[in-house]
């Protein structure tokens, strides 16, 4: 199992948060949780992609049999041992950057796993230290970084920074083993919206062309979803909500300004496509009004 998807940002998170990519730590028990015992209860509950970081080289074997990729820390990203243990475990590696770490010692890590024949290595950006009371990303860093190897962005200090981190050239936001499920929703909304404008170059197969048309349909629904909610508001602020308050005036305006930015596909047909979203979105309004609280 990879955990880089080719077309879209990986999220990575607790379980709980029912993240694309499961993470868990093993240094939170300060080394006294047996690696083993952990991740095969783990598995029992979940199947799907683990990523490890354990405390110490001794987990390795245990994070070998279960996990789909083990997670050096910043703080051991420099420990050449460990890392070379690591990738023997032939699992992809992130390797989070150690907060003063400049570029060249970020990818001298990843060279290490390289030399023991381990090509899966991922970076991972994780801040450096400055005048803020959080590390700071650097985003101009994981650019450079993201042409030479897939890079993630830990953004649990704030996940409205992943639009930021992804127009970088993030492959994947961590948002920590404990992050709210809400803060999990936000970071994966973002890149939803913004996966559609960082597709390059025309796809040439039928399949490469229907995953581009995924993405923009995420997309879409993801701004449908919020479309809806926005009218909602309006007919809860109006004095008259609903379908009794439609405004038609404001409707073909609408319309108008959206069939400049669609040439392609005419006024006629987008008045067709959003009279079909104002009406669902109204009636989803009309609906939620009526049932019980
Ligand atoms: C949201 C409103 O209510 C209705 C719904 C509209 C919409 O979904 O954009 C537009 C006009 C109204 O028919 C509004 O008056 O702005």
């Amino acid at each position: 199992m990879n955990l880089l998807d080719p077309g879209s940002a990986v999220i990575i998170a607790g379980l709980a948060a029912e993240p694309d990519v499961a993470m868990i730590s093993l240094r939170h028990r300060h080394g006294r949780a047996d690696a083993a015992a952990e991740l095969t209860a783990l598995r029992r509950a979940y199947a799907g992609p683990l990523l490890v970081e354990p405390f110490s080289a001794l987990d390795l074997p245990a994070i070998a049999e279960h996990a789909d990729g083990v997670l050096v820390g910043a703080a051991w990203m420099q420990d050449f041992q460990l890392l070379r243990a690591v990738a023997r475990t032939g699992r992809p590696v992130v390797i989070q950057r150690a907060p003063a770490a400049t570029l060249e010692e970020w990818l001298s890590a990843a060279e290490y796993c390289v030399a023991e024949g381990n090509h899966e290595v991922v970076l991972c950006e994780t801040g450096t230290r400055t005048h803020l009371p959080h590390h700071t990303l650097d985003l101009a860093l994981v650019r450079e970084a993201g042409r030479r190897r897939p890079v993630f962005v830990d953004v649990s200090s704030d996940p409205a920074l992943a639009t930021a981190a992804l127009s970088a050239g993030a492959r994947g936001l961590l948002l920590g083993e404990d992050a709210e499920a809400g803060r999990v929703a936000e970071a994966r909304a973002r890149a939803a919206l913004l996966a559609p404008l960082l597709a390059d170059g025309e796809p040439a197969t039928v399949a490469g062309a229907r995953a581009e048309i995924d993405r923009v349909d995420a997309a879409l629904a993801t701004l449908l979803e919020r479309r809806a909610e926005l009218a909602g508001l309006v007919q809860r602020l109006k004095p008259v909500g609903g379908f009794a308050g439609r405004d038609l005036d404001r409707e073909r305006q609408i319309v108008e300004a959206m069939a400049a930015r669609a040439p392609g596909l005419g006024a006629d047909r987008i008045a067709r496509i959003m009279t079909a979203v104002i009406e669902a979105g109204l009636q989803a309004s009309e609906e939620r009004d009526l049932s019980p609280a």
